[in-house]
C-alpha cells in the first residue's frame, strides 16, 4: 500500500555527480560499533547533486537564495509528460498537451539512460519554451536531466530564460517507468539560509 512512490536518486558514494563539483560522501562521527553510545554522521556534498532543485542565486548573484522560495512551488498538483527530446526541447514537443492550469510539469525525456554514470550529453531547454509556458501558468518544471542547459552551457540561457519567466527548476528526478498523468508532487528544499541549491526527497502520488 505505497502511496507515494520515490522519484529522487538514491545518495551513495557512488552517486553520480557533476565533473568537478563534490561527490556525496558520507563518515560516522561517532560510532557504536567503536564504543560510542551513538552513531551520529557527518554528510558532505555538492548542493547539485542527485535530485535538487536551483535556487535563482545559482545563476544570478542577486537571484533568491533557498530560504527565500515559496514552499508552494515544491508540494501541490504536477503534470508528468512523456517527450521526445531532440537536440533541444521547444515548444513544439509540446503540442497535443493540455496543460491548462498545471503549475507544475515534469519532463520524462529518457535521456540520462544509465543513471549509475554522470551524462556525457544531455538536451537542452529552448529558451523560448519559458515563456510559453509561464504564460500557462507554470511555475515549477521538473526533469530527469542534471541541468535545463546543455552540460557545458557558461551563459546558462535556459536557467536565466526560466527564471526571468518565473519558473523555477528541478533536476535529477528519476522518472523512468513513471506513468505519464497527473500526480500530487512533494519535493521540499531543506531550509538552507546561504542555499544556491538543495538536495530533495521528490515523491509523486496519483491523482484520481
Ligand atoms: N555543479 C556544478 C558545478 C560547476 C558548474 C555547474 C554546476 C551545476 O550543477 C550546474 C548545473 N547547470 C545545474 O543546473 O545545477
Ligand atoms: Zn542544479
Ligand atoms: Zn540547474
Amino acid at each position: 500500500m505505497n502511496l507515494w512512490r520515490d522519484i529522487s536518486q538514491r545518495l551513495n558514494e557512488n552517486t553520480p555527480y557533476w565533473p568537478g563539483d563534490t561527490p556525496y560522501s558520507y563518515r560516522l562521527n561517532s560510532s557504536i560499533a567503536k564504543g560510542s553510545s551513538v552513531n551520529v554522521g557527518e554528510i558532505r556534498m555538492s548542493t547539485h547533486l542527485g535530485t535538487h532543485i536551483d535556487a535563482p542565486f545559482h545563476f544570478d548573484e542577486n537571484g533568491k537564495k533557498i530560504i527565500e522560495l515559496d514552499l508552494d512551488l515544491y508540494i501541490g498538483p504536477a503534470l508528468l509528460v512523456k517527450i521526445d527530446a531532440a537536440k533541444s526541447i521547444g515548444v513544439k514537443a509540446f503540442t497535443g498537451i493540455d496543460f491548462t492550469g498545471i503549475e507544475r510539469l515534469l519532463l520524462a525525456t529518457g535521456q540520462w539512460k544509465d543513471l549509475s554514470r554522470f551524462p556525457e550529453w544531455i538536451p537542452t531547454i529552448d529558451p523560448e519554451l519559458a515563456p510559453y509556458l509561464a504564460d500557462r501558468g507554470v511555475k515549477l518544471l521538473g526533469l530527469d536531466l542534471p541541468s535545463v542547459d546543455y552540460l557545458d552551457s557558461k551563459e546558462l540561457p535556459a536557467h536565466h530564460a526560466l527564471s526571468g519567466c518565473g519558473i523555477h527548476i528541478l533536476e535529477g528526478l528519476v522518472l523512468e517507468s513513471v506513468e505519464p498523468g497527473l500526480y500530487d508532487l512533494a519535493a521540499l528544499p531543506l531550509a538552507l539560509e546561504e542555499g544556491d541549491g538543495s538536495p530533495v526527497r521528490a515523491v509523486l502520488k496519483r491523482k484520481g
